[in-house]
Parts: C-alpha cells; sequence; structure tokens
C-alpha cells in the first residue's frame, strides 16, 4: 500500500471499523472467510441488496482485507476473505478486544495537542494517568487492562511448561510486577508443585487478595510487597518472572531489574522474560500505548527485540539463553551452578 493510499484510509478509519463491525454483526465475514462466494450468492444467503452490498465489498477491499478473483475472463468476481480476517476481526472487535479496553484510558486530553507535548509544554496530568498509577482508581483501572491482555501469556507459559516446570517436584516462582495476580493465578491448576508470589508495590496487595479468593488459589498465592526500583528483590525463589514489566522502563533500569534477579536467585535459579518482543506485528497492536505514552515520561514503554535482552541476560551472568515458542516468546535463562538440594533440570531439549 502507497503512503498515499494508508493516509486515505486512516483518515476514514472509523468508517472502516464501521464497516467490518457490519461485516462481522451480518456474518458476511462467516461467507467469506472460507470463500469463494460471488456477489449474488453472498447477497442471497444473507438477504441483502445486491448493488449495496457490492460497495461494502469494495471498502473491505480497499482495506486489503479481501481476495476478489475471477476464475476466467468475463466470469463473476468470487470473493475471498484474506487468511486471518474472521479471527482478527473477533479479536479486535469482540467482547475481549484489548483495544476497547484501552481506548477507557484518558487519551483525549492529549488528542490534539502533541506540538505541545513535544515541545514540554503540556503533559498528562497526574490525576489522570500517572505511572505507577498513583491512586485506588489508576491502580485498578490499569491492572484490569493488563489483566485483559493476558491470553497469549497464559498460552505461551501453559504450552512451555514442561519446559519451564519440569524436572522439580516443587518450584517457587516470584512474578516480578506479577499485576493483580491473574497470570499467576491462571497457571497454578495445570502444575500441582507450582507456588508462585507476586512481588508489586504494596498498594496492589488488595487486587492480588481478591484474585487469590475469586480464583481459590489459596496459599499457592503468595504476594510480597516491595518497590523494585529502590530494594534488593527477595531471595528464596527457584524462578522469577518478568512478564509486561521490563519494556516500561528505560535499558539501564531493566539491566538493573535483571540483576537483582541475578543477585537473588540460588545458583540454579532460572529468569523468564516475556513480553512483546518488538515486531512489526506488535509495534502495530501497541499503538495505543506507544501514542498514549508520548505524554506520560515517566513510563518509557520500550519494545524490544529478543536480541537485546538475551545480550543484557548474558552480560548480568545468566547461562543457557533459550527461546521458548508460543503467541509470545518466553527467553528463560538460568544462574550458572546448581544449588545444594535441588534437583537438576531437565537437559536442554535442542
Ligand atoms: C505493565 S504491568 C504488567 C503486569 C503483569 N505482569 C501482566 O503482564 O499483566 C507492570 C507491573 O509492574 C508493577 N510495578 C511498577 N513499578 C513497580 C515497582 N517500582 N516495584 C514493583 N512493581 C512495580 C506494576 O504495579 C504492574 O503490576
Amino acid at each position: 500500500m502507497t503512503p498515499r493510499a494508508l493516509i486515505s484510509l486512516l483518515y476514514n478509519g472509523s468508517k472502516a471499523v464501521d464497516v467490518l463491525q457490519a461485516a462481522l454483526d451480518l456474518r458476511i465475514l462467516d461467507a467469506l472467510d472460507p470463500g469463494p462466494v460471488t456477489l449474488g450468492e453472498l447477497s442471497d444467503r444473507l438477504g441483502l441488496i445486491p448493488g449495496r452490498l457490492y460497495k461494502l465489498l469494495d471498502c473491505l477491499e480497499s482495506l486489503g482485507l479481501l481476495e476478489p478473483a475471477r476464475p476466467r475472463p468475463g466470469e463473476r468476481r468470487e470473493y475471498r476473505a484474506v487468511a486471518g480476517l474472521r479471527e482478527a476481526v473477533d479479536d479486535v472487535l469482540g467482547p475481549a478486544s484489548i483495544e476497547r479496553d484501552r481506548d477507557r484510558h484518558p487519551w483525549t486530553v492529549l488528542h490534539g495537542r502533541l506540538p505541545e507535548v513535544l515541545r514540554g509544554d503540556f503533559g498528562m496530568p497526574d490525576e489522570a494517568f500517572s505511572w505507577p498509577p498513583a491512586d485506588e482508581a489508576q491502580i485498578a483501572s490499569f491492572e484490569q487492562s493488563m489483566a485483559a491482555g493476558l491470553g497469549p501469556f497464559v498460552e505461551s507459559f501453559r504450552s512451555n511448561a514442561p519446559r519451564l516446570w519440569g524436572g522439580r517436584e516443587r518450584v517457587r516462582l516470584l512474578d516480578v510486577g506479577g499485576g493483580d495476580g491473574t497470570l499467576a493465578a491462571r497457571l497454578l491448576p495445570g502444575t500441582p508443585g507450582l507456588t508462585i508470589d507476586v512481588y508489586n508495590l504494596p498498594a496492589i496487595r488488595p487486587l492480588v487478595d481478591r484474585t487469590r479468593s475469586a480464583l481459590d488459589c489459596g496459599s499457592r498465592l503468595g504476594f510480597v510487597g516491595g518497590d523494585f526500583l529502590t530494594e534488593p528483590l527477595p531471595t528464596g525463589y527457584d524462578a522469577m518472572s518478568f512478564v509486561r514489566v521490563l519494556h516500561d522502563w528505560p535499558a539501564e533500569t531493566a539491566h538493573q531489574l535483571l540483576r537483582r534477579g541475578f543477585q537473588a536467585l540460588a545458583p540454579g535459579g532460572r529468569v523468564m522474560i516475556s513480553e512483546e518482543f518488538r515486531t512489526p506485528e506488535r509495534l502495530a497492536r501497541q499503538f495505543f500505548w506507544s501514542y498514549f505514552l508520548i505524554g506520560v515520561d515517566s513510563c518509557s514503554s520500550m519494545l524490544r527485540e529478543l536480541s537485546e535482552y538475551a545480550g543484557i541476560l548474558d552480560l548480568v551472568g545468566f547461562s543457557d539463553i533459550e527461546i521458548l515458542p508460543g503467541p509470545v516468546e518466553i527467553l528463560l535463562a538460568t544462574k550458572p551452578g546448581t544449588a545444594p538440594g535441588l534437583e537438576q533440570t531437565q537437559p536442554r531439549s535442542e
């Protein structure tokens, strides 16, 4: 797509979403997904006016979301959705939409004022949004947003469970910056020997308490209050996870947090990093935060490449750095040496 075409579509973005919503609601996408289907078949099947439906299909085609084809010259056009369209529309417009959830945050405060923001004459007022969240309402709203986007992380941790926890009967995990404990709570049922403490700012404790009782975690979900910017991380854990935490901070702070993790772990202890590692697709999905946080200096929001974290882990002293696959990758690394009394982890599989 040329810049001219893209910008024209962006200008008409709200209408494009309206087209997609209608295509979803009228089940047009259900028919286009397997495709191919002609205009006549589609309008008959769905009881829609062909001349009007034709224009809606043109809108979809201009968005690059349809693959129209004529089987032979002179024959009727047949339509088919590009691969993954139905799923993507469900994702963005459906009930679990993270885009809709993010839209609750007060971005309109900045809208139209970016020149002032970039010159330093205006920024997000603390009472609208501050980082870390400043009061009870902000904390609850932010952690709700985080919990809403946890699906791919839960899936990645679950699908890599044998590699992450295998070989140890009991694993004590510290989930650093572990939000309201939702990720921890969703990992516990599949792994009986696992206990997880969420490490977070003391003000988050009530949210983790609520998750513990709502999801029936009992004593397997704990909470340790602290400030990882100013205090060492607690000791006594077999593993530490940093899920969507490091990208909030400049590289020096991310480096320091991993160093704190290294110092707190015993030899043989493992660190797990998972977040939206930088790719063009993820940068696009992150657009909201990149925009919104232009006005919030205390939050860096830096999507980094996997390789950058692998480099930091190496510098800090971790070894056996591996990338576990999934909807979001997990970087797994080990503090060299074996702690007395700890069973060996499984050998690397590659
Ligand atoms: C982007 S959220 C990620 C939450 C969770 N890991 C997830 O993926 O849903 C970052 C988390 O770091 C926590 N956090 C921010 N600053 C912190 C600090 N100085 N010490 C401890 N935790 C902090 C926040 O409260 C929040 O839970």
